[in-house]
């Protein structure tokens, strides 16, 4: 059983203080991309993880990746074991902040629960993935969804178009609580968290121009402070052309927004020239939510 699942960007993520559980409120606006993992999940004498693919060497293979932590969720609601090999092919960026093991953690759930043919109703498995991490829900749905709470309770968002974006594949990793720590030292009063009106028109009429005027990253600033070159990856693609530059969620991936397919082709190359990031990957967006791929349905 294989499934695709897709990354996301945060095209407005509005950060509250933090909550007594440390979590922060958010008003979360998450956008598919097209940028897959797969997920393939077999019948095996045990709970197995194997990981190919660009920094397969920075995914944990035991219990603790969120793909076998989705097989165990599953299997322990329905009283069975969780005996298979999940392999998870990656295309998604990792430690890079665009829900790359929330991704493999959604698509384990729904592979594990098609091969298991156990039933569960969609509400059941987004409750699963909520109780994995904040950013799980949106991997099963994909599409565009406003994320409240800790990002985690999803209302589903239309979007009148395709928006063409680049994202620059930064040399190393941040850790999400680490930004969200220092966002924490940077923002002492954060006021509560609230969706823009004019950015979920802009996603709405599917116009990138508005909706690059509208795009914001509270924790920009934050990653930002712990990954200071990325200022000079953020220019280089605004110099190139693009619409707008943002920190994707926590980074240090960063986004870029452009008119057109040709414009991102442009952007990416001027990237990559410029020596700011170690790849550039051109992705439309939306993209759909975690879906089984094979056996064909
Ligand atoms: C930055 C984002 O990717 C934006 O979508 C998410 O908010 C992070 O989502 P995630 O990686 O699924 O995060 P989780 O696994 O739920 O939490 C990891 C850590 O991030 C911090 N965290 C996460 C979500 C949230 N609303 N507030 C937080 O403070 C907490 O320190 C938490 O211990
Ligand atoms: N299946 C998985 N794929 C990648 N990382 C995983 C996985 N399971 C657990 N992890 C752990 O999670 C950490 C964060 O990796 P991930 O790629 O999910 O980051 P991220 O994209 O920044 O997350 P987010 O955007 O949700 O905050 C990794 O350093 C790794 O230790």
């Amino acid at each position: 059983m294989t499934v695709r699942v897709p990354a996301k960007v945060n095209v407005q993520l509005a950060v509250g203080a933090a909550r007594p559980d440390g979590f922060h409120d958010l008003a979360n606006v998450f956008l598919a991309v097209g940028l897959y993992d797969e997920v393939t999940v077999t019948e095996a004498d045990e709970l197995r993880v194997t990981c190919e693919g660009p920094g397969a060497d920075q995914v944990p293979l035991d219990r603790t990746n969120l793909a076998a932590r989705a097989a165990e969720a599953l299997a322990a609601r329905y009283g069975r074991r969780a005996d298979v090999h999940i392999h998870i092919a990656k295309d998604i960026p990792v430690a890079g902040g665009m829900a790359g093991g929330s991704a493999d953690g959604a698509a384990a759930l729904v592979a594990c629960d098609a091969l298991w043919g156990t039933g569960a109703s969609r509400a059941e498995l987004l409750d699963i993935c909520a109780e994995l991490g904040s950013d799980v829900p949106f991997s099963l749905v994909g599409g565009a969804a406003l994320g409240t709470g800790r990002g985690e309770r999803l209302t589903g968002l239309t979007v009148g178009g395709t928006f063409h974006w680049v994202f620059a594949v930064a040399d190393g990793g941040l850790s999400t609580p680490a930004v969200y720590g220092e966002f924490d030292r940077l923002t002492p009063r954060a006021p509560a968290p609230e969706a823009s009106e004019p950015l979920l028109e802009a996603l709405r009429t599917g116009d990138a121009t508005a909706l690059a005027d509208t795009l914001a990253n509270d924790l920009q600033p934050a990653a930002l402070s712990l990954f200071p070159s990325l200022t000079a990856t953020l220019r280089t693609g605004t110099t190139a052309g693009a619409l707008a530059a943002i920190v994707s969620g926590s980074g240090p991936t960063t986004a870029f927004l452009t008119k057109d397919k040709e414009s991102a082709h442009r952007v990416a190359e001027a990237l990559l020239a410029s020596g700011t990031c170690r790849a550039a990957r051109v992705a439309e967006a939306p993209a759909p939510g975690a879906t089984v791929i094979e056996p064909r349905p």
